[in-house]
């Protein structure tokens, strides 16, 4: 008999236990252990330096870790995977600065993001299609810029950028997006409208964002990991996390 597919060894979308990564002899990541459930909404913070990109990077196959495990899906080691493969896995990351087509319609932005593996001009001159037609609508009222449909993307706030980014990525349906201090440079309302829709997307994809902004991470209103010196210092509530001495010493409270 054929032996079956191995079993998984977790059911967490996404499974990092013992993880070290050093540059240069220094420990950026150290002993981490960090759990993301399907359709989880989840913030991490920490001070300047704690490892939150380069666990950002982890995950995404940009950086190898030295040591501990990285499971994708209870299945995948995801430190034999590139960023193009961890892509085509559906691990999504949206960068802190917005990158959309400037010189492209709101509306076209997304339809290249839908046909990402089609060529520019032939995506720019088909006809739409009825589905596509009714994901870009869907997708718009999500990041609600339906009255944006025919703005150039050059023309948008910086929230707004931000918003057809994350659009963009979710044209891609991702089961996991990675979303780097998007609040960053927004207005306070932006920032509230941004928290909602991170908390919209939740459910049909996993989300996890780092954020130094905490009435944005309160607005979230979702599971914190606080991250210091590469490992977790604390995990829970914000309320809960707030309340850790070791977190006032550290971030909170300064
Ligand atoms: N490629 C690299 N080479 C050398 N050191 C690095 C590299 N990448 C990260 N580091 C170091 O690892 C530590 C963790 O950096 P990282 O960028 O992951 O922190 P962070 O929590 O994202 O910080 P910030 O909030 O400032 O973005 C820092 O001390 C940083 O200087």
């Amino acid at each position: 008999m054929s032996p079956g597919p191995a079993p998984r060894a977790t059911s967490a979308l996404l499974y990092l236990d013992g993880v070290s990564k050093s540059f240069d002899g220094f420990r950026a990541i150290n002993g981490l252990s960090f759990i993301v459930e399907p359709g989880e909404l989840h913030a991490v913070i920490g001070p300047n330096g704690a490892g939150k990109t380069t666990m950002m990077d982890i995950v995404t196959g940009k950086t190898k870790p030295d040591e501990g495990t990285v499971l994708w899906d209870g299945r995948v080691d995801l430190a034999q995977i590139d960023e193009a493969g961890s892509a085509r896995l559906g691990i999504g990351r949206k960068f802190q600065k917005p990158t959309v087509f400037e010189t492209h319609s709101v509306e076209d932005n997304l339809l290249l993001a839908l046909n990402a593996d089609r060529g520019v001009f032939a995506t720019l001159f088909a006809t739409l299609s009825a589905a596509q037609a009714t994901r870009i609508d869907d997708l718009l009222a999500l990041v609600r810029l339906e009255d944006r449909r025919h703005t150039l993307a050059g023309g948008l706030s910086h929230g707004q950028k931000q918003w057809l980014e994350i659009g963009m990525l979710l044209a891609q349906d991702p089961k996991l997006l990675l979303v780097d201090e998007p609040a960053a440079g927004m207005t306070d309302d932006e920032t509230m409208r941004t928290a909602q829709l991170l908390r919209d997307i939740a459910g049909d994809h996993a989300v996890v964002v780092v954020e130094h902004d905490m009435a944005f991470v309160q607005a979230l209103d979702c599971c914190v990991t606080v991250l210091h010196q590469g490992t977790v210092l604390a995990d829970g509530s914000l309320a809960h996390v707030s309340a850790v001495p070791a977190v006032i010493d550290v971030y909170l409270g300064r």
